[in-house]
């Protein structure tokens, strides 16, 4: 479990984040969604513990994330930056090996995450002659193969096709019931409804909305936060967010 109390992240002259009380349970995938600027990647990185809350605290398993070593929290915590960059042009496997190095069994581990992303083929390729969504694929199994009980994931789906979006929405959603806390930021708020089983909004640096799908996407959320018409629709057994441009956008 991780869990923000109060928590204000203040960079430069902008309060990024205000104010923001929220719990993330084990087994569960989060949807991190907001519209640009809003404070997804601020508080990403408050909850990695890469950025100092001004005010309030971050707790993980009812300890203060500030009370534990480099050591303690990389074992707790596995964190896919935004930016794609890796600065070695090393093999596939051995980059994904270097997500699993505190297990001695890192070579296996290594193996099966490329699998679980598709890229078991291409395991002894030199990495910089991947495709992008190839490389975000790459840098996605390391993130799993740390094997930490909480991931969070800063727009995982840039890059990558359309079929593979969902497929690594559906990797996530296994991570998340092999018992990990994922709490992955999106900008696909169709896919984030449909994959994620609770949604987190953010909206100017507060948290706009927090729960299941078919709660938060309100038309009146949809409409203040994001300008877009739109809400949950029946569809086949179970239910769709359909969504239009607003007529108000500005
Ligand atoms: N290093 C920084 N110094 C000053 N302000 C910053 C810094 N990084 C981000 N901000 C500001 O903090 C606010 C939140 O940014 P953040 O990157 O958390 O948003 P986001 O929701 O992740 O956006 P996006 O969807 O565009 O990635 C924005 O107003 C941004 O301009």
């Amino acid at each position: 479990m991780i869990e923000t109390q109060n928590i204000h992240v203040r960079l430069a002259q902008t309060e990024a984040v205000r104010d923001v009380t929220l719990r993330f349970e084990p087994g569960r995938l989060y949807g991190l969604v907001g519209p640009n600027g809003s404070g997804k990647t601020t508080l990403l990185r408050a909850l990695a513990g890469l950025v100092a809350p001004s005010a309030g605290a971050v707790r993980i398993d009812d300890r203060a994330l500030s009370s534990l070593s480099l050591s303690e929290r990389s074992a707790r915590i596995g964190y896919l930056p935004q930016a794609r960059s890796i600065s070695w042009d090393l093999t596939v496997h051995e980059i994904v090996q270097l997500g699993a190095q505190r297990f001695r069994d890192a070579e296996p581990r290594a193996a099966a995450a490329l699998r679980e992303v598709g890229l078991g083929d291409v395991a002894h390729r030199r990495v910089f002659s991947l495709s992008g969504g190839q490389t975000a694929r790459v840098l996605l199994a390391r993130l799993l193969a740390t094997a930490c009980p909480v991931l969070l994931l800063d727009e995982p789906l840039t890059a990558l096709d359309p079929a593979w979006q969902r497929q690594v929405l559906g990797v996530l959603k296994a991570a998340a019931a092999r018992g990990h806390v994922v709490i992955a930021s999106l900008h696909d708020l169709g896919l984030a409804a449909a994959f994620c089983d609770d949604l987190c909004v953010m909206h100017d640096g507060s948290l706009a909305g927090f729960g299941r799908p078919e709660t938060v996407f309100t038309p009146a959320l949809l409409a203040e936060v994001f300008h877009l018409t739109g809400g949950f629709e029946v569809a086949g057994e179970g239910t769709r967010l359909h969504l239009g441009a607003h007529p108000l956008i500005p």
